[in-house]
């Protein structure tokens, strides 16, 4: 029996979404094809959310289709493909055509059928050919319905809005069914993930899945638990908080036999991989199941749950962790998604009752989460500047910990502090073990001390809220590298663990991370402090150090001997940074700890040459800067030069600085290059000189981070955040967003990231003609789609310096004229909002951090610079390493914290009229926020 395709005008567009057997169908059908049609290279597929173009005229004959043929098979994807033997197709058009003409905006169109009846339509376009299936929608559609699966929700999946993929990924998978869960406590980043997963998943040519409620729904199993998604179920959902996909704790998988269960179900789904986003708890069971595998499927199939050919199939299960948990406990990672939104939740909490406290005089103690990690707890200390913290990692006798408490908050009070501030971990322990809650905090602060005390626990509305942007890009870029150490593993690849090691995603193996995390958890139960610190990763050793150095600063017998005690000046030069406060406060205390004289030079270089603004720093002064945005000092970006270096020289002379730490931006980095080099002249220049790079451009070389750049990707990140709340809810309406960054697109980019927009114009790119109407025409394609799902908003993110014509009106005014109607465009100039209010945690607690050691490198580098200092002019070794390494640039620089000298960076790794460095770090991220909202890029 044949059918025959109805004869259709003009051009229309659909989206489907396959099944997996629909999808294997597929592929083989496009391998015959390819095989057909390009003998070189079997062709790839981009993945099963497909776009299937109909172009047909009058011209276009209806053709018949056996009915009997598998119709299915025609269903999916979309792939386009660059071939240079255009003559070969039309070779092969010439022998095949059911129907070829010509026409006048695309060269040529040729439909061709296959032997077995499949129709495809190939278009030739300048740079590619595309093939596109054609098949009337209601056959289409009838088609899906059909083939309904049990396990696929084919109500939600088979009407989307996707768009189609910006380019062929190397390899197809078809093998592969990924599965992704969230477990344990939720937290804000899950959802960024899960998308980065099932988007990635796809674009990769494989079947997505989610497990619902987290082990629960591996143990219940079944299409409501363990379903199929899409592209489009996954729109929107970085800028969401909590987990969509619902999480749990399940007493059931703790036992073999609701393991069992789990590992039925995922045979019984057809996944081959999944990926769990959880805590400590939920990986150590997912390396339990891991291990347990092989015995488990044996007993299935012994008891004849599964077949032989599932027991052949699915003998390994591939099994990779993606850390979320607001605790931040698990070893091998810096840090786990979601910890970082939790800590920015306390510390705005801290920052509002700092308010109320200093009003009437009083003492707070604040609980924080973190059953058995006191990171949350430290990290809020340090970033809000409390008075005293408890951990369970350091735990003391009753008697010390109420006596050093006791000690530094009377301290603080008679230097005039009004508020006091203990923040207590949920998991808080004395050294017998015995729980520390608040209210014993409570009870000492008033018994011994007298203090008007309150109690405020957070609880959960720490992990409530959406998350930071850094929560949403690491959840984003590990979720991306899930997918692909998943398809990497080999039955012998040990499981991994996606951690972060400073700005480096890593893979670490999950058995090790999970026994080491462990092994903390087991030493603090077996009373081993020592050892569970040791454990600890440094940073965690080193933050609780700069704690205890900062809160106890300056009143009590400094660390170092008189004999090596400096004046360390302090001065901030360029735009202001979230974390500039930060880290003169941080560099200022520690000084007083080490004994060392803090001095702030105010309003830049050109404060100190015009109004010798320089003075000593005192502890009182400093109390809150912590928590403060902008430059308590003021900061302006003209550089020694422009205000003249020989005054400065003299000053430097006059103060005696025996160090300097130059804190800002690009302008700082010329200061920093102008000091080192007026050495030659300068004796006072002859000390060492170090740069805290700190601007939201992040674009100082030497660096992969600058403070305030946290700060303002969450600025940003925000505004975003309310200007797509209010398009979407306009029902079609793009918004461009003008974003600041000078010439670097870190901002963009990463922006672009965290709130999922359509399209990022960098100055590195700079903005086609071309590339405009592909992404205007990207963008018709995702709102005609989303009829029938509501219409969202769209957002474009575009660097001030991408185009300087291609202004964000005239970019909005172009994309409402093509949009002929339908939706319109507005420009938004969010500007020095950018720059944020309150620093972000990250960028106070980075501040601290590189602040300090910035002290212990001047530290460090004295002994060079004193013998230097004594030295002839004439016999001063100017070029020499060890003298050129005492002017040095702090950086992070992938898994590590680097010293550069600002010699090697200016001379050999600046591109200096863009005021860029010549490397880009982040150009890989570039692609990511491309392929994740399927931008097509030429
Ligand atoms: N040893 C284990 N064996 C099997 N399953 C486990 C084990 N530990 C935890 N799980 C599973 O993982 C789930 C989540 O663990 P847990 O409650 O410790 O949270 P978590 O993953 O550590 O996250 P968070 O601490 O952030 O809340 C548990 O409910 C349980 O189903
Ligand atoms: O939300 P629940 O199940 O009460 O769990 C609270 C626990 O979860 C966490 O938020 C994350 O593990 C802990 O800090 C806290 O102890
Ligand atoms: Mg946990």
């Amino acid at each position: 029996m044949t059918q025959s395709l109805p004869l259709l005008n003009g051009t229309e567009e659909y989206s489907l979404v396959t099944t997996k057997a629909l999808y294997d169908d597929t592929v083989k059908f496009y391998e015959r094809y390819f095989q057909l049609v390009h003998d070189k290279e079997i062709g790839t597929l981009t993945n099963s959310l497909v776009t299937i173009k109909l172009v047909v005229d009058d011209s276009f004959k209806p053709l018949d289709i056996a009915e009997d043929k598998d119709w299915r098979a025609i269903v999916s994807s979309s792939l386009v493909f660059s071939c240079t033997d255009i003559q070969y197709f039309k070779n092969l058009a010439g022998k095949q055509t059911v129907q070829a003409y010509p026409n006048e905006t695309n060269p040529l169109e040729v439909y061709l059928k296959d032997p077995n009846g499949y129709v495809v339509g190939i278009t030739e376009t300048k740079n590619a050919i595309s093939i596109k299936p054609t098949l009337p929608k209601q056959s289409v559609e009838s088609s899906l319905i059909s083939s309904r699966s049990s396990r696929v929700d084919i109500s939600s999946a088979s009407v989307t809005t996707g768009s189609s993929y910006p380019a062929i990924p190397k390899t197809v998978n078809t093998q592969k069914s990924i599965a992704v869960m969230t477990s344990g406590g939720d937290a804000p980043g899950m959802n960024a993930n899960v998308r980065a997963i099932v988007r990635t998943t796809i674009f990769k040519g494989c079947n997505a899945f989610v497990v619902m409620e987290g082990y629960e729904g591996l143990v219940k199993g079944g299409p409501e638990y363990i379903k199929q998604v899409c592209w489009e179920t996954v729109r929107n959902w970085s800028c969401e908080g909590g987990t969509n996909i619902g999480t749990a704790r399940s007493k059931e998988f703790r036992e073999r036999p609701g393991r069992l269960l789990g590992a039925l179900h995922l045979i019984e789904a057809g996944v081959d991989a999944l990926i769990v986003c959880g805590g400590d708890g939920s990986l150590t069971g997912a390396d339990l199941f891991r291990s347990e595998w092989p015995s488990l499927i044996k007993e299935l199939l012994e008891t004849g749950k599964i077949s032989n050919a599932q027991f052949d199939r699915y003998q390994h299960l591939n099994i990779c962790g993606t850390v979320g948990s607001i605790d931040n406990d698990m070893s091998t990672t810096d840090a786990t998604i979601g910890a970082y939104s939790a800590l920015d939740r306390i510390c705005q909490a801290i920052d509002y009752i700092e308010a109320t406290a200093n009003s009437h005089s009083r003492a707070f103690v604040v609980e924080v989460m973190g059953r058995n990690c006191g990171w949350l707890a430290l990290m809020a200390g340090i970033a809000t500047s409390a008075d005293y913290i408890l951990i369970p990692e350091k735990p003391a006798s009753s008697r010390e910990w109420q006596d050093q408490m006791c000690d530094i908050i009377s301290k603080h009070r008679s230097r005039g502090k009004r508020t006091t501030i203990v923040i207590v971990a949920e998991g808080a322990i004395s050294n017998d073990l015995t729980p520390i809650t608040s209210k014993d905090v409570h009870k000492v602060l008033v018994d011994r001390l007298s203090l008007d005390c309150r109690i405020t626990t957070l609880g959960h509305v720490q992990r409530g809220g959406t998350a930071v942007a850094y929560d949403r890009i690491l959840a984003t870029l590990q979720g991306v590298e899930a997918v692909n150490a998943v398809l990497e593993s080999t039955a012998d690849t040990p499981s991994p663990l996606i951690a972060i090691n400073e700005n480096k995603i890593t893979r670490k193996p999950l058995v090790e991370s999970v026994q080491l995390t462990k092994s903390v958890a087991d030493a603090i139960h077996s009373k081993d402090f020592k050892k569970a610190m040791a454990l600890r990763d440094s940073e965690f050793v080193e933050h609780l150090g700069n704690f205890m150095a900062i809160n106890s600063a300056d009143h009590i017998e400094p660390k170092l001997p008189k004999e090596t005690h400096l004046k360390i000046a302090i001065v901030n030069v360029g735009a202001p940074a979230g974390g500039m406060n930060s880290a003169v406060y941080s560099m200022a205390t520690y000084c007083m700890s080490q004994g060392h004289k803090p001095y702030a030079i105010y309003n830049g270089w050109t404060g100190l040459t015009r109004h010798e603004s320089v003075r000593s720093l005192n502890w009182k002064d400093l109390l809150g800067w912590q928590s403060r945005g902008g430059s308590e000092i003021g900061t302006n970006r003209n550089t020694p030069e422009e205000a003249d270096i020989g005054l400065i020289a003299y000053y430097f002379q006059k103060y005696g600085f025996d160090g300097v730490i130059i804190v800002g931006g690009f302008e700082a980095f010329v200061s920093l290059h102008q000091l080192e080099r007026a050495r030659e002249n300068y004796t006072a220049f002859r000390i060492p000189m170090v740069l805290i790079p700190a601007t939201l451009s992040n674009n100082v070389p030497g660096t992969e981070y600058s403070l305030g750049s946290d700060t303002a990707l969450n600025s940003l990140m925000q505004y975003c955040d309310v200007i797509k709340q209010s398009a979407a809810s306009t029902r079609g309406r793009v918004f461009v967003v003008d974003v600041q960054g000078g010439n670097s697109g870190y901002l963009a980019t990463h922006a672009a990231i965290a709130v999922g927009a359509q399209v990022s114009y960098v100055p590195e790119e700079g903005i086609s003609l071309e590339q405009l109407t592909q992404d205007i025409e990207n963008l018709k394609e995702s709102f005609d789609k989303a009829e029938g799902r509501g219409r969202f908003g769209q957002l474009i993110l575009k660097s001030s310096n991408a185009s300087k014509v291609l202004t964000p009106e005239v970019l909005a005014d172009v994309i409402t004229q093509e949009a002929d109607g339908h939706y319109d465009a507005k420009c938004a100039i969010p500007g020095h909002v950018q720059q944020g209010c309150l620093p972000s945690p990250i960028d106070r607690t980075r501040g601290t951090r590189l602040a300090i050691r910035a002290v212990g490198f001047i530290e460090a580098q004295q002994k060079v610079m004193e013998q230097a200092r004594t030295i002839d002019d004439d016999d001063f070794e100017f070029d020499a390493p060890e003298i050129v390494n005492t002017a040095s640039v702090l950086g992070v620089k992938g898994s590590n914290i680097v010293f550069t000298s600002i010699r090697q960076l200016y001379d050999f790794e600046t591109e200096l009229s863009r005021r860029v460095p010549k490397t880009i770090h982040w150009e890989s991220s570039r692609a990511i926020a491309d392929h994740l909202v399927g931008r097509k890029k030429l």
